[in-house]
């Protein structure tokens, strides 16, 4: 499994990217909306530090045509490693096999079951991306129903791949790892929580005052060595 972003904060954005193993960026409009900043500038400026690795920006248009339009603008804009989220509606669905002709790379969202993220990848999509917590928010299980997905796709041999998304906790994302999902993102808040365990630094710290007993003026091993 790799590791996405979803936010569109840029000081986020550069943390994040100094501490841990990502491989790109997921925005959509509410998280723009949450960035508070002129939605284009911020774009360009995520482009420009994260320089060819994956962002995924989501089109806002309804009906397949102007979907269509928006994704070529925003594949000429920013780039051939941007991922265009089209919604796995009716329309949306028309859009990503127009497009996928024309060899864009699609993130299939806004998908809540199986049956969407199937036909997704029918039409070409490269990512299907289930929203694994809003799965969970409707009674079901959002975890169970990644995995059937993964398993649909595998069956059937197609070439898409599972971006699992929509996270409010490690675990959810921990367990999808299990099974080998592709992808997941997730917020900087998420990140926050995957090594947040006093276990570790108390452990880190019983190693660094055992080593300090030996020689009180040599703490590290740059200390002996450097
Ligand atoms: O339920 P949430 O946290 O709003 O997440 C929705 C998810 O859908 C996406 O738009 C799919 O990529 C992500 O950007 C986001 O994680």
């Amino acid at each position: 499994m790799h590791l996405l972003i979803d936010d569109a904060n840029i000081e986020n954005i550069k943390y994040l990217y100094n501490y841990y193993p990502v491989c790109g960026v997921t925005t959509n409009p509410s998280i723009l909306f949450k960035n508070n900043k002129n939605p284009l500038e911020t774009l360009e400026e995520i482009r420009e530090f994260i320089r060819e690795d994956e962002l995924h920006i989501q089109v806002l248009s309804d009906d397949a045509e102007n979907i269509v339009k928006e994704a070529r603008i925003l594949k000429e804009k920013f780039g051939s490693n941007t991922f265009i989220k089209i919604p796995t509606n009716k329309e949306g669905l028309k859009a990503i096999k127009k497009l996928k002709s024309e060899q864009t790379n699609i993130t299939a969202t806004a998908i809540y079951s199986p049956t969407q993220a199937f036909l997704a990848s029918l039409a070409g999509a490269d990512y299907v991306a289930p929203y694994v917590n809003r799965i969970d928010n409707l009674g079901y299980d959002g975890v169970e129903t990644t995995i059937k997905i993964q398993n649909i796709l595998e069956k059937n041999q197609t070439d898409t791949k599972v971006l699992a998304a929509s996270f409010k906790n490690t675990n959810q994302v921990l367990k999808l790892a299990e099974y080998g999902i592709s992808i997941a993102t997730c917020s900087y808040e998420v990140f926050g929580k995957f090594i947040e365990d006093n276990n570790v630094n108390k452990a880190v710290e019983d190693f660094v005052n055992d080593f300090k007993a030996i020689d009180k003026d040599r703490r590290t091993w740059t200390d002996y060595l450097g």
